[in-house]
């Protein structure tokens, strides 16, 4: 049931003047989730005996098993003086709508919408730990957003708390006075009244033209298994109306409102919302592509010409195959990718075959964390057991006889006379304490990239700007990056278009057959590299057959490097003299089951973990170990 407060009353429609709209940025583990739970109890959106920690992550439980679905944006009532010491009596109560912000700033154009809908944020930095590298790429795209900053130090409650020495360090790097620094315990709550007052008092007010033709912003897009889509707005000009027609301005699709509410945090229908409110809307559409965060929607009829700026189609940038371990998994595997695009407007797929692994799909992601989560979650919402092919990007290939050829799959890439292969770029912006430089630099060298400039953000702190292939970046770019600066520095990347580059394929043959999991498009000069590197790891990994298997790296029908997995079966008998039966038995068991999961290729069995092993993301072109 909807835990609607009986001390403050609501009015239906709120003066824009008595809005702020306001997120918590924080690093990982800093306490957001507990200091929006001391937020929703002492607001009393939440009654005590119904409080329980982590509110908003419990609905996030919830949602996965479709009953409701998890608050991406919740209104808070609030009078300014309540619970804090200024005393006076209760001020005008406030709507402070707290938006809840997608948890990976890898996931940079989701995060940058969801701080587009606010005017201010919380900046939350652990008193014990200090600034982290998320607190800093957060921070940057709050100040990219012109949000107000209300620096925060948590956890004051520790007796490891540094308060002092940590509120200089957050002052100096926003530009504020020490004493600015907000310091609270979201465990006791300590200082959080304070803080809601500092929200009201900071946080600017949102402005739009109330009587203009309605335009909101779509922030957030989520699948309820029982409602559909419910999105997320906020409301920059005019007012939506319950069961008004609407329009979504990137696509021209017209839809009806069947509800439109807040959240708090239960969904709450309402009349409407007008300028500055942030709530939800229920369009019966049932797919979130149709919904797209970053769209404008407007009335259908006499609506807004000019969207809000801001929006993007979302691209798959990054490619990879997804193969069952177990090849009667695949209809499971395409029911699970059925429902996941549901929620992610970003995630296409189309079947696949390989020789190797058998049926699959090739997935398209917009990065490689995004990669990382649908696979995590294919694994364990759905409970498959899968085998990713490396990642890559999309190749344009030009041939002599001037047709062109889009290859998302290396095994695609054409035979042939090839006059130009063309692959993208980003440009990539690393922070880092200055110390690091050195690192940073001899990374991005390695990986083709060409310095573009380097600022210094303050004495320690610098700012390198790179052009990158992306295909360089997307292999354990972040990872290397994270190691080389002890965590400390934050990357973030857009894509710049293409370059024409010097790129051949390599094939790996066992036995004579070529293995189209393994084929990868590299960069000629590390195309030796790759070919050595792989052809001596799987002849770690493939046991020894009944024969001889020759494992070959080419460039077209050009070996350029060779093992041998030379012949005879193991016979895991040999040492086993005399007449023990239940041993010898035991043994060959094993030995069977060993064979279970193995995988014919060609004529040659392949242990799984040699996919595995060769397909993890450490596969690297460069001869770089991964620390
Ligand atoms: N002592 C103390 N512990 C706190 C405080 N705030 C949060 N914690 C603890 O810190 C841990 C992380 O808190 P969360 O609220 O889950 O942090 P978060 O930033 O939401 O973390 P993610 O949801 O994982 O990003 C939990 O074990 C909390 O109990 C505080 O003020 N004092």
């Amino acid at each position: 049931m909807p835990a609607t407060p009986t001390n403050v009353p609501e009015p239906s429609r709120t003066d824009p003047a008595l809005i702020r709209n306001f997120c918590i940025i924080a690093h990982i583990d800093h306490g957001k989730s507990t200091l929006a739970d001391r937020m929703l109890q002492l607001t009393g959106v939440v009654e005590q005996r119904q409080m329980r920690a982590q509110y908003l992550d419990r609905m996030d439980i919830e949602r996965e098993r479709g009953i409701t679905i998890k608050s991406q944006a919740v209104r808070l009532p609030w009078a300014p003086t309540q619970g804090g010491d200024q005393g006076g009596g209760a001020g005008a109560t406030h709507i402070l709508n707290m938006i809840d912000t997608p948890g990976h700033v890898d996931f940079t154009y989701e995060v940058s919408r969801s701080l587009a809908a606010c005017e201010g944020c919380i900046l939350l930095v652990d008193a014990a730990q200090g600034i982290e590298a998320q607190t800093l790429a957060n921070l940057y795209l709050a100040l990219e957003n012109d949000l107000t900053i209300i620096p925060v130090l948590n956890k004051i409650d520790l007796p490891a708390a540094q308060p002092e020495k940590y509120a200089a360090e957050l002052a100096h790097i926003i530009g504020c006075d020490p004493s600015d620094v907000l310091k609270v315990s979201a465990k006791t709550g300590e200082g959080v009244a304070e803080l809601l007052n500092e929200v009201v008092r900071l946080v600017p007010a949102p402005v739009g033209v109330k009587d203009a033709p309605a335009r909101a912003m779509i922030f957030d897009s989520v699948y309820d298994a029982y409602r559909g889509v419910v999105t997320y707005v906020k409301v920059v000009d005019g007012t939506l109306g319950k069961r008004e027609r609407i329009k979504m301005m990137s696509t021209g699709a017209a839809h009806e409102l069947l509800e439109i509410g807040t959240n708090s945090p239960e969904m709450t229908p309402a009349d409407g919302l007008s300028v500055g409110e942030v709530g939800y809307l229920i369009t019966g559409v049932k797919d979130v592509r149709q919904s797209k965060v970053g769209d404008t929607i407007t009335q259908y009829s006499n609506g807004a010409t000019e969207p809000l700026g801001g929006y993007k189609d979302p691209k798959p940038m990054v490619f990879s195959g997804l193969y069952p371990l177990d090849g009667s998994d695949y209809p499971e595997l395409r029911e699970a990718l059925d429902k996941l695009q549901l929620n992610d407007a970003a995630l296409v797929y189309e079947p696949e075959t390989s020789a190797a692994l058998g049926f699959g799909f090739r997935v398209g992601f917009l990065g490689l964390l995004h990669l990382e989560v649908i696979r995590e979650r294919l694994e364990r919402e759905f409970g498959l057991d899968l085998i990713a092919t490396a990642p890559n990007v999309i190749y344009r290939v030009d041939m002599e006889d001037g047709s062109t050829h889009t290859v998302t799959n290396p095994s695609e890439f054409p035979v042939g006379k090839i006059s130009q292969v063309h692959e993208p770029v980003v440009r990539a912006t690393i922070l880092a304490p200055s110390e690091f430089i050195g690192a940073i630099m001899e990374l991005c060298q390695n990986r083709r990239g060409v310095m573009l400039g380097m600022d210094y953000l303050s004495e320690d702190r610098v700012e390198i700007r790179y052009t990158l292939p992306l295909a360089e970046v997307v292999f354990d770019f972040f990872d290397q990056l994270k190691s080389k600066t002890r965590g400390y520095a934050s990357l973030d990347y857009e894509p710049t278009g293409e370059q024409a580059s010097d790129l051949v394929k390599v094939d790996i043959l066992l036995h004579g057959d070529k293995v189209d999991a393994f084929s990868a498009i590299t960069h000629k000069d590390k195309a030796y590299a790759y070919g050595v590197r792989l052809v001596a790891k799987l002849r770690e990994l493939i046991p020894r057959q009944n024969f001889e298997v020759p494992i070959q790296a080419a460039i077209g029908s050009r070996v350029i490097a060779r093992e041998t997995v030379r012949a005879i079966r193991k016979d895991v008998l040999a040492k086993c003299y005399g007449g023990d039966i239940s041993r010898k038995r035991k043994l060959l068991e094993k030995q069977k089951e060993g064979k279970k999961r193995m995988k014919m290729v060609g004529s040659v069995e392949v242990p799984q973990e040699a996919f595995i092993a060769v397909l993890s993301s450490d596969s690297e072109g460069d001869a770089k170990a991964k620390k």
